[in-house]
């Protein structure tokens, strides 16, 4: 597994996100790191992130956990496709989420940890296809595919 954080390596212009950037004070500061070939974070939610009973986490915590697990995690296997390494200095690769598609397929359990991993689907040209599942110890309780599209290098003048 790869030492840096995939957020690390975000530039401080973007380390804004309220669910992973490292720049943000108040977030939740989501961490994705490269296994391999899929991708891995682990985040405990807040007891105060509860759905409609007390005990299970709300949807919208689950998308954000995948909406940030998933931009990572296109970006992690563009760097690899492109033989590169994060933080290796040059303009750092950056995905945006285009669509994101959340199956909830059990309630989340609320008060453990969760699992977050990602694995290429495809990636063609700025457009990288990812598969999400989201798992409290061995249940899934979601799966996600994301459409991510990396932003353009910006033009030199
Ligand atoms: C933009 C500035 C951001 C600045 C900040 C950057 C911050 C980087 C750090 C991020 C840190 C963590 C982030 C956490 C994850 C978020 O939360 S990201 C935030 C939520 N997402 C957004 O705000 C994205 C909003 N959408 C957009 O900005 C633009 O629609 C996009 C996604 C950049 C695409 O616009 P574009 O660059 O003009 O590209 P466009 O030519 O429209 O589309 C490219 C291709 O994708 C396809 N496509 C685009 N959207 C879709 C779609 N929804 N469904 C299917 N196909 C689609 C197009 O058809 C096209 O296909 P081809 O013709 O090439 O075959």
């Amino acid at each position: 597994m790869s030492d840096m954080a995939i957020q690390d390596s975000y530039p401080p212009e973007f380390a804004h996100c309220f669910g992973c950037g490292p720049g943000n004070p108040h977030g939740h500061h989501l961490k994705s790191y490269l296994l391999g070939y899929e991708t891995i974070a682990r985040f405990t939610p807040d007891l105060k992130y509860s759905g409609g009973v007390p005990d299970h986490v709300y949807g919208g915590m689950i998308a954000s956990l995948m909406d940030c697990h998933g931009t990572a995690s296109a970006a992690a296997f563009a760097y690899r496709k492109d033989g590169r390494t994060m933080g290796d200095g040059r303009r750092p690769i950056r995905f945006v989420t285009a669509s994101l598609r959340v199956e909830f397929k059990k309630p989340t359990p609320l008060g453990c940890e969760l699992v977050v991993k990602g694995q290429l689907l495809s990636l063609q040209g700025r457009k990288a296809w990812v598969d999400l599942k989201l798992a409290a110890g061995d249940q899934v309780c979601a799966t996600g595919e994301m459409l991510a599209i990396r932003l353009p290098d910006p033009v030199e003048s």
